[in-house]
């Protein structure tokens, strides 16, 4: 049956079912990971996309907010093959659309094909091919979305594992996943999770051993605040970064970020360590890269397909950033050490 249209840039219309109702837009990608799903959807680094599941089956173990990343479902909306009941039912408390029974396959080989592109979505009984059209032409280049920050970031300071014995880290919140945090707590650090426009004062009063800048969404030139702050401290606090994180630090570093062409997005992406030579499988889901580290930063590691920066490193100034998600959730734990290593550069 269909009562839901997708209309892709170029304004060519997909048809489907719908699953969640309502309209949406946002910038269409993908995922491979074939397990996850709870922990993508609730991703903010997914804000204003539209996330479609490459792996035929969503939802076959259910919705535990448990595995969450965070306190609500992140993309404008959502495209799989198949959509259980379970998944279709969450989405639709939450607000969000979604649609099954279209060709996935084909979605995502047109945007291998013609990178990253515009999306609108109407789903529901009184669905049109016009309403998913109305969407795609309101629909924004992900670079317009220049506040975006603030629709994820926490708004007031959270402290986690106060009195905790070990360091005491300053995470600077551009949408967070909660797993970052775990990994942080688990290893006994005290996290401050900041608001992105945290001041001076601010940070001077958690007086941290580390600073950390999270994952996030959107174009990394648009976090101006979370620069200038790497800006202040580089060289007086060791600073660490994860995705969004580590194209903050290169640019605030005179370094450069550019879009990709649909960007690296799966849980099996091959990462080679240049000094070890050692290659681990990483979680990806990002449409940016960097372009240029600057002259501060040596690229440590490197994207196995495409040789993009995967690991920044400065010994020096104390800095080390990954473009992969370490904390996995989805994906494989091989570099789960990544938070070792930054606790170690703190404690040092
Ligand atoms: N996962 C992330 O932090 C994504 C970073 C950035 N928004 C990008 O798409 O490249």
């Amino acid at each position: 049956m269909t009562d839901a249209y997708l209309a892709l840039e170029g304004e060519r219309i997909v048809e489907a079912r719908a699953r969640a109702p309502g309209t949406a837009n946002g910038e269409l990608v993908f995922t491979t990971a074939y397990t996850g799903y709870e922990e993508s959807l609730t991703d903010p680094s997914y804000e204003e996309q539209i996330l479609t599941f490459s792996y035929p089956l969503i939802g076959n173990y259910g919705v535990r907010e448990e595995r969450f990343e965070s306190d609500r479902v992140q993309p404008n909306a959502v495209v799989a093959r198949e959509l259980t009941d379970d998944v279709a039912e969450w989405l639709e408390g939450e607000g969000v659309p979604a649609v099954d029974h279209l060709d996935t396959r084909d979605i995502v080989t047109e945007i291998r094909d013609e990178g990253a592109m515009k999306c609108g979505i109407a789903a529901g009984p009184d669905a049109t091919e016009a309403d998913a059209l109305e969407q795609l032409h309101q629909c924004k280049h992900m670079s317009e979305h220049t506040d975006i920050v603030a629709q994820v970031s926490v708004s007031e300071e959270i402290v986690y594992n106060e009195g905790g014995d070990g360091a005491t880290v300053a995470l600077v919140d551009c949408g967070a996943k909660g797993s970052i945090i775990d990994s942080l707590v688990e290893r006994d650090a005290e996290v401050h999770v900041l608001p992105y426009d945290a001041t001076e004062d601010d940070i001077e009063s958690v007086d941290p051993d580390l600073l950390f800048i999270s994952n996030g969404p959107g174009d990394p030139e648009n976090f101006e605040r979370a620069g200038e702050v790497v800006d202040t401290y580089v060289g007086e606090v060791p600073i660490a970064g994860i995705c969004l994180g580590q194209q903050v630090v290169a640019n605030a570093l005179g370094g450069e970020t550019e879009k990709m062409e649909f960007g690296h997005r799966g849980v099996n992406q091959p990462v080679r360590d240049l000094r070890t030579d050692q290659v681990v499988m990483t979680t990806q889901n990002h449409g940016y890269t960097v372009a240029d580290p600057g002259d501060d930063l040596d690229v440590t590691q490197i994207n196995v397909n495409d040789d993009t920066p995967e690991g920044l490193e400065n010994d020096e100034l104390g800095i080390i950033t990954r473009q992969y998600h370490p904390e996995a959730n989805p994906g494989p734990h091989d570099s789960l050490s990544f938070f070792d290593d930054v606790l170690e550069l703190a404690e040092e």
